[in-house]
């Protein structure tokens, strides 16, 4: 799915929307991306708690099926952690898609009923994971991976991580 469909959908489509919304956290120079399906259902998961994404931006995709509640809620971005974060409630409906930054706080409601079901692109930008992994926000060390790994993609040149001089907007 990943060569066919969700490389090409990165590339031509959600990237250029990235650069515009979020140039200033790697929106213009993403380039890798982990795709998964996340299911609620009752007996099964029926809500996520507040976190951030292993993600410089992140389109959430609902894909229904048919469910009631279960609303997205957003606070602060990473750097503006608060004591007391202040949520706000996102309503996510069906065939609609949500872009977020992945630093921004962010989880799902319980559902009431029915099964809600997302497709979530957690996208990456090396040029900027490279200076500072998002999850442990230190410098990271880069070990050989298979596929993108989680993101460290990018050719490092001499030991120091490639910056802006190829994020740019198309
Ligand atoms: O259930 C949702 O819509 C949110 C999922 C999410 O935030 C995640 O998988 O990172
Ligand atoms: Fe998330």
């Amino acid at each position: 799915m990943d060569e066919a469909f969700i490389t090409p959908l990165r590339e031509k489509y959600l990237q250029p929307i990235s650069a515009l919304l979020y140039p200033d956290c790697g929106g213009g120079c993403l380039d890798s991306h982990k795709a998964f399906v996340v299911k609620y259902a009752l007996r099964e998961d029926l809500d996520l708690s507040s976190h951030y994404d292993n993600a410089e931006v992140t389109l959430n995709v609902s894909l229904g099926k048919e469910f009631t509640e279960g609303n997205l809620y957003f606070a602060e971005f990473r750097q503006d952690h608060k004591p007391v974060p202040r949520y706000t409630e996102v309503e996510h409906v069906p065939r609609h898609g949500l872009f977020h930054r992945g630093g921004q706080l962010h989880g799902a409601l319980p559902i009431g009923s029915g099964e809600r079901w997302n497709l979530i692109i957690w996208m990456r930008s090396s040029a900027i994971r490279n200076q500072l992994c998002p999850m442990c926000n230190r410098q990271p060390d880069l070990v050989p991976a298979d596929g993108f790994g989680d993101g460290f993609t990018g050719n490092p040149r001499d030991g120091q991580p490639e910056t802006v001089d190829f994020c740019s907007l198309t």
